[in-house]
């Protein structure tokens, strides 16, 4: 079965529908405008989070002592670099931190697959994150790490999604209304997910 993360929470009611529909990662995102949340307000959500829920970091470029910073506290439980990183940024941040990291990748063609980063996961997603658009599937190479299908992935397409040889389906706009989250939408694209009745 595929893993399906939420990403983006900055509500306790957000935690409150994770909580009840129980996805593997939920994402604290820190960049970017519409989601960004700071430090303590993540602390905040992380302290009501079942603790069988991954938290990923999102990240742009960040400064590394902010990403040890919330690994070394225990408000996320994994890092996700969603910016332009590279192997001598992910050197010096695993010479600090010693949990599991995902690079994502923007793919614009073929040549968008062929990566080399000393990661965990990859996670291919259409734009610069949280665009809500997705890149052509029928793209999808295999690559020699797990991946997380990324972009764009609403309760419209979570079939097709589900169809691709993926590790994970990571999901965030398509699982809001007007901007905020959605009880009803993460009820559903998990139920999908987990094949449930
Ligand atoms: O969600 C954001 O605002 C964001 C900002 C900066 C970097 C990444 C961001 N989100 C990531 O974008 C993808 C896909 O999101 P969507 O489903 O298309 O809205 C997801 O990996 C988020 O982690």
């Amino acid at each position: 079965m595929k893993k399906i993360k939420i990403c983006g929470l900055k509500r306790s009611e957000d935690v409150d529908y994770v909580n009840t529909y129980q996805p593997d990662y939920v994402g604290f995102v820190f960049a970017g405008k519409k989601r960004k949340i700071t430090y303590d307000q993540a602390k905040e959500l992380k302290k009501d989070l079942l603790s069988s829920i991954q938290v990923v970091g999102v990240f742009v470029n960040e400064d590394i002592s902010f990403v040890e910073k919330l690994v070394k506290n225990d408000v996320i439980d994994l890092v996700q670099l969603h910016g332009q990183e590279t192997n001598e940024y992910i050197k010096i941040l695993k010479q600090k931190i010693d949990v599991p990291i995902i690079k994502a990748i923007q793919i614009k063609n073929d040549d968008s697959f062929n990566v080399d980063y000393d990661v965990d996961y990859y996670l291919f997603d259409h734009g610069s994150g949280g665009t809500g658009e997705s890149f052509d599937w029928s793209m999808l190479k295999e690559v020699n790490k797990p991946v997380f299908l990324a972009g764009g992935i609403n309760l419209s397409n979570i079939d097709e999604a589900l169809k691709m040889n993926v590790y994970g389906l990571d999901v965030s706009s398509g699982v809001e209304t007007d901007g905020f989250k959605d009880r009803e939408k993460i009820k559903e694209i998990v139920r999908r997910a987990r094949n449930e009745r």
